[in-house]
């Protein structure tokens, strides 16, 4: 009987030799086209790679490499620059998904207490507005990501284009994600729900594990989401709820990057700068 055949891309190349196949059928499955990429993927592929080309300079020494799924781009785009630039290099991750890619890549690694100054940091979001305000956290890691990103000289953002909103909680409406030492998250919530003003935040729960989600920290996870008027400012609410005891850290970065990169469908990238600057780059298909 024939084997039967995946084609999703990630499956190895298939050896023809031994299937038992006609010989009409062999050259199809060689010469098959790779499926095109998913356009989101490619939109996060655009802006990763541009952030890279832009910001990831030869002299860099120390790198810190964020969370999410735009992430991977950036770590494939830094091995493109070539195996002699990255040997003196360090590697800086702000959770297991980072780490795990670091070392895949076979990169040097280090830790943020080794290196507590970053020549540049890269990062997703959740979410970005018109200032360069931040929603992050959606992976539960924003307070690895706000250490590497107050350690980095230059932080930069990287995105698809879902995720460039002219105010917070636009299409990412979970809410802020709040890091919490675990025996003080009921009294956060009550704060939250009665004082802060977010009836509805929750704890956020495991999905394949019984009980709330742990950090990489050892912590539990508040999803609150806030109206537009705390949104428009965000400093204010994030400075509030980091005040409640019990908060390690909040996942709301106030205009702490230099500049965000968003990938387009049209194959453009947006950057957005801190001083207000919009930049509308239409990539080349060969650099992207
Ligand atoms: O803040 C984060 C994790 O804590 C991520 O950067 C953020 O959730 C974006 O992830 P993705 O690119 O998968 O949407």
């Amino acid at each position: 009987m024939a084997p039967s055949y995946s084609t999703t891309p990630s499956v190895p190349t298939i050896k023809p030799v031994g299937l038992g196949l006609p010989e009409a059928v062999v050259p199809f499955i060689d010469q098959a086209p790779p499926l095109p990429m998913d356009p989101i993927e490619k939109s996060k592929r655009l802006a990763a790679y541009k952030a890279v080309d832009n910001h990831v300079l030869p002299e860099h020494r120390v790198i810190g490499i964020g969370s999410g799924s735009t992430v991977p781009y950036v770590v494939e785009r830094i091995m493109q620059q070539g195996e002699e630039v990255n040997k003196g290099r360090v590697f800086i991750p702000t959770g297991f998904q980072s780490k795990q890619l670091i070392v895949e890549a076979g990169l040097g690694l280090g830790d943020v207490d080794q290196y507590p100054t970053i020549d540049v940091t890269l990062d997703g979001a959740d979410e970005v507005d018109h200032l360069l305000n931040c929603v992050k956290g959606g992976g539960a890691c924003h307070l690895r990501e706000k250490v590497l990103a107050e350690a980095a000289k230059t932080f930069i953002l990287v995105a698809d284009h879902r995720k460039n909103v002219q105010y917070l909680g636009t299409n990412f409406a979970q809410g802020v994600p709040i890091e919490v030492v675990p025996f003080a998250y009921a009294k956060v919530l009550q704060n939250l729900h009665h004082i802060l003003g977010s009836p509805k935040a929750t704890l956020r729960m495991a999905v394949k594990k019984a009980g709330p989600v742990v950090s990489d920290n050892g912590n539990f996870i508040i999803d609150a989401p806030f109206d537009r008027e705390h949104m428009i400012d965000p400093y204010v609410i994030m400075a509030q709820i980091k005040m409640l005891t019990g908060v390690v850290e909040v996942g709301l970065f106030c205009k702490m990057a230099k500049a965000a990169y968003f990938g387009n469908e049209d194959g453009s990238v947006s950057i957005r700068w801190l001083d207000g600057k919009v930049e509308h780059i239409v990539t080349s298909p060969s650099r992207s």
